[in-house]
């Protein structure tokens, strides 16, 4: 089985519920572009509210607490995550590692309270630019992954997917060339073989994110072991999130 081209998006801390207009009409767009897998991650505020509106896209939570329930004033756990509709969460993001210093042990109690709430894990990883301009982009990637990463995990290419977003690319309208974006998942893909075996570790999907825009999404998702995108700002819009998406289905086709 091969899993479809996934394209993600990630909303951040913008939208109220004037956004759901936005979110039927990319539901209403998903359902002409069966080839791939479209889903959005909006606000916890705005979870419940897309989630009803969704027929054809996955809809998934943006961050969880490492526990169930508990007193954790402001916090949201997998499993409220789950009731609200999540059927997955994005963890990681090097913008909650940035703004609320999450460590990859951190992370990595995150993502068992997800998978054990049954939600799938978007598990994102990426270097800062300091670090590519030394040359140890692929050691620093490698190594959160090592660490934030559960160690086995039966199903292991439904439940998790792993996202590369070099944090220097992120709303910056910079992109890696091709050569290292492709050289990146390849490093990615080895690892997961590794931990994960032949079958699903071959099989996972690694999205690329990083100012992902209609203009360049094609070239991206043509790139080798790319299996999809996790966009930030050009997924606000239906217009722009879905030219994402069919560019997605044409780089598919090649
Ligand atoms: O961080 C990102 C998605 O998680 C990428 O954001 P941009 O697409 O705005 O660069």
């Amino acid at each position: 089985m091969t899993l479809r081209p996934y394209i993600v998006g990630n909303w951040k801390m913008n939208g109220t519920r004037a956004m759901l207009s936005e979110a039927r009409a990319i539901d209403r767009a998903a359902q002409r572009y069966m080839k791939v897998e479209v889903a959005v991650a909006p606000p916890f505020t705005l979870l419940h509210a897309v989630h009803r509106e969704a027929e054809q896209i996955g809809v998934g939570a943006q961050d969880c607490h490492a526990n169930q329930d508990g007193a954790h004033t402001g916090d949201i756990s997998a499993t409220m995550a789950a009731d609200a509709g999540a059927k997955f969460v994005i963890l990681g993001h090097s913008e909650r590692r940035q703004d609320h210093g999450e460590s990859d042990a951190l992370v990595l109690a995150k993502t068992g309270a997800a998978l054990e709430a049954g939600i799938n894990v978007i598990l994102c990883c990426g270097e800062p630019l300091e670090v590519r301009e030394s040359g140890d982009a692929e050691k620093y990637v490698l190594d959160q992954l090592r660490q934030s990463l559960p160690e086995a995990l039966e199903s292991a290419s439904e439940r998790l997917t792993v996202a590369y977003e070099p944090i220097w690319a992120i709303g910056t309208g910079k992109t890696p060339t091709l050569d290292d974006i492709g050289e990146m998942h390849a490093a990615i893909r080895g690892f997961l073989v590794d931990r994960y075996g032949a079958e699903e570790g071959s099989e996972m999907r690694i999205l690329y994110g990083g100012s992902v825009k209609p203009e360049n999404a094609r070239e991206i998702l043509a790139v080798g072991d790319v299996g999809g995108a996790l966009v930030g700002g050009a997924s606000l819009t239906a217009d722009s999130f879905m030219n994402i998406a069919l560019a997605a289905g044409e780089a598919e086709d090649q």
